[in-house]
């Protein structure tokens, strides 16, 4: 491996400053067929603020390992914290993105929006002006009124990641949020996550498919080997913010990109 990829675990830093952390994390899922085991051993540890990619061979276990980090589907075994404590069912301090943006049909973008504050509590003022702010950040305001079948894909999933930031959380989850989106409103929308990342810098673990995604998004990336997997890979990307497109010119973005690819392709277990 060249020295531009640095790997990050030796730089990460001590515990107190770790948004969250994993250790030793296994997960079997019972089927009638038998045990699955969808993740054999996840340990890492993720700074607060640092955007995190999880790169890995399709049924290697992200998204369970995601909704462990979650809190939405129990681990075997290991342990899980976030901000310190310990993950035993959903928090409201993780904001969630999935590949289906699972927008109520009957309702206003705004009120989509504020659907996870309705769901605790009457919604105030307060709520409805941020709700506002997080549309104006996603380029949607003028939409507020509309319901999502008058809206795009890619607006969609804006709408979807304003709704995942409504209640201010400090760790955003997103599992494979523009899989389903064209290449061109694919890369719109990774401009557009970007952006708000970097006004917010929540503390976000992003799973996909996409090498080059995920190098212009992240401040490393985690490689899962295939089934039983563990991490086999942990990197920092070494681009300055903000990024702008043109870095996949650079010889070091395909230096890069061409060694993930490889790590996917052979992604044995490290030993
Ligand atoms: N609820 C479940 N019950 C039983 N098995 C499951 C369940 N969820 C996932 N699995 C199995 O666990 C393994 C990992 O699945 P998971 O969806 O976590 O992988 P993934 O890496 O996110 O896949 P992809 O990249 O294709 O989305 C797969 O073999 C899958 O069939």
């Amino acid at each position: 491996m060249s020295t531009t990829l640095a790997t990050a675990s030796a730089s990460s830093p001590a515990e107190p400053f770790n948004a969250i952390t994993a250790r030793a994390v296994r997960k079997v899922y019972a089927t009638p067929s038998g045990a699955v085991e969808a993740v054999a051993e996840a340990s890492f540890s993720i700074a607060r603020g640092d955007f995190v990619s999880i790169l890995g061979p399709s049924g290697c276990g992200k998204s369970t390992l995601m909704l462990m980090v979650a809190g939405l589907e129990p681990a075997t075994s290991g342990a899980i914290t976030l901000d310190g404590l310990p993950v035993n069912g959903p928090r409201t301090s993780a904001g969630m993105m999935f590949q289906d943006p699972t927008l109520l049909p009957w309702r206003s973008v705004l009120e989509n929006v504020l659907f996870p504050v309705s769901m605790c509590r009457p919604v105030m003022p307060d709520d409805r002006a941020r709700a506002e702010q997080l549309l104006r950040m996603v380029d949607l305001w003028h939409f507020r009124e509309r319901r999502p079948r008058e809206l795009s894909g890619g607006m969609r999933q804006r709408v979807a990641l304003a709704r995942a930031l409504i209640n201010d959380p400090r760790i955003l989850l997103m599992d494979e949020p523009f899989s389903a989106l064209d290449a061109i409103t694919r890369d719109e929308m990774g401009l557009a996550l970007a952006r708000i990342w970097d006004t917010t810098r929540k503390t976000a673990i992003f799973i996909t498919h996409s090498i080059r995604e995920a190098i212009f998004l992240s401040d490393r990336i985690l490689v899962m080997g295939r089934r039983p997997s563990t991490i086999v890979e942990d990197i920092r990307v070494p681009f300055a913010r903000p990024r702008a497109p043109e870095i996949e010119a650079d010889p070091a973005f395909n230096e890069l990109y061409l060694h993930l690819k490889a790590s996917i392709h052979r992604a044995p277990p490290l030993q």
